[in-house]
């Protein structure tokens, strides 16, 4: 068994002879103590191997901070892809009302990603200098996960499968979300399926080509927006994607923001302009038509 990476703050306490007051409760609420012949907390949730990947390359303080704040990140994201998948799925299905308590779910994450922001804004640039010269040239741009949380939700670019050519196994997951309907694409099929009109283009395409805005769609979404009461999935599934895109701009601003903030602009480790790219993409829109038919209605 590897060492955790950190010392418990109680090493070294000695215990006293005489039971305290919380080796009494414990008796007391006779919680099992013996964990030889049975699985503890650590054993289920694999507690060794999460809290021995922790492995900084720099002598810097902060970089703890650093490594904890992207792993977290990558777990929410596993997540936030089981919910997103298993939602396009349902809503392939006709089965709605799964997909709205996945789709609630996939926003209250990323609202979490939103907030930890927080968090990594602690650290200052001279903090932040001292262990950036030990990322060499990783960066989040090569996060897999992240890459097919954008491609599920629409945002498609190939060029983006090039990170990952170097590993075939991870190259065809993100491969996977490129060539899948999105699920903007699925809600679109569902709409027709309901009987409302939805441009043939939107329906049967090649899926891998980023969404193009159709004053067709607009109008299909429209008719839901119109009458609430007789579209109501529809105008539920609608919300939904309003929340998560909402979401996910917050989350967006949030990293160009603490980006400025600790490299000024200075180009990313990832070969991009740093913010000027992260900026551009603050203009991505996932779900165009629920946006504008806002104006129109
Ligand atoms: C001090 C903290 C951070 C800095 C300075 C930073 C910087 C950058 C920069 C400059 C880029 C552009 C790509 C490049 O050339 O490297 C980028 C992309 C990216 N970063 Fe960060 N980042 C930070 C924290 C984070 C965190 C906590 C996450 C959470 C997972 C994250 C995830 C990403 C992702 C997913 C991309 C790709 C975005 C896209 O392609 O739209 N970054 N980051
Ligand atoms: N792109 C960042 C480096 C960076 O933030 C990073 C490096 C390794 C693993 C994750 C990272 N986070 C987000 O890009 C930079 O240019 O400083």
């Amino acid at each position: 068994m590897s060492e955790p990476t950190s010392g418990c703050p109680m090493h070294g306490a000695t215990p006293s002879s005489a039971p305290s007051a919380g080796e009494s409760i414990v008796a007391e609420e006779k919680a099992q103590l013996d964990f030889s012949q049975s699985m503890s907390y650590g054993d289920y949730l694999q507690i060794d191997s999460i809290l021995s990947a922790q492995k900084p390359l720099s002598p810097a303080h902060d970089e703890l901070l650093f490594i904890i704040q992207h792993q977290t990140s990558e777990l929410w994201m596993k997540l936030m892809l089981h919910e997103l998948t298993a939602a396009i799925a349902h809503i392939a299905q006709d089965d709605l009302p799964p997909a709205f308590k996945m789709l609630a779910r996939v926003s209250k994450i990323m609202e979490q990603l939103v907030h930890a922001w927080d968090v990594l804004a602690t650290m200052t640039p001279p903090e932040y200098s001292a262990m950036r010269p030990y990322l060499g040239a990783s960066s989040g741009f090569q996060s897999f996960q992240y890459r097919c949380i954008e491609f599920s939700l629409g945002n498609k670019n190939a060029a983006m499968l090039k990170p990952h050519a170097h590993a075939p196994e991870r190259l065809a997951l993100v491969q996977a979300a490129y060539e899948a309907p999105s699920l903007y694409d699925e809600a679109l099929k569902l709409m027709a399926r309901r009987g409302i009109a939805v441009p043939a283009s939107h329906l049967q395409r090649d899926w891998t080509q980023p969404y193009v805005a159709d004053a067709g769609v607009e109008a299909a979404w429209l008719q839901v927006y119109r009458a609430p009461r007789e579209h109501w999935d529809l105008y539920q599934l609608a919300e939904e994607l309003t929340d998560l895109e909402d979401a996910f701009r917050l989350w967006r601003f949030r990293h160009v923001t603490t980006v400025e903030r600790v490299i000024g602009f200075k180009r990313g480790t990832g070969g991009t302009g740093g913010v000027s790219y992260l900026r551009k993409m603050l203009d991505v829109v996932l779900f165009p038509e629920i946006w504008s038919l806002r104006t129109a209605l």
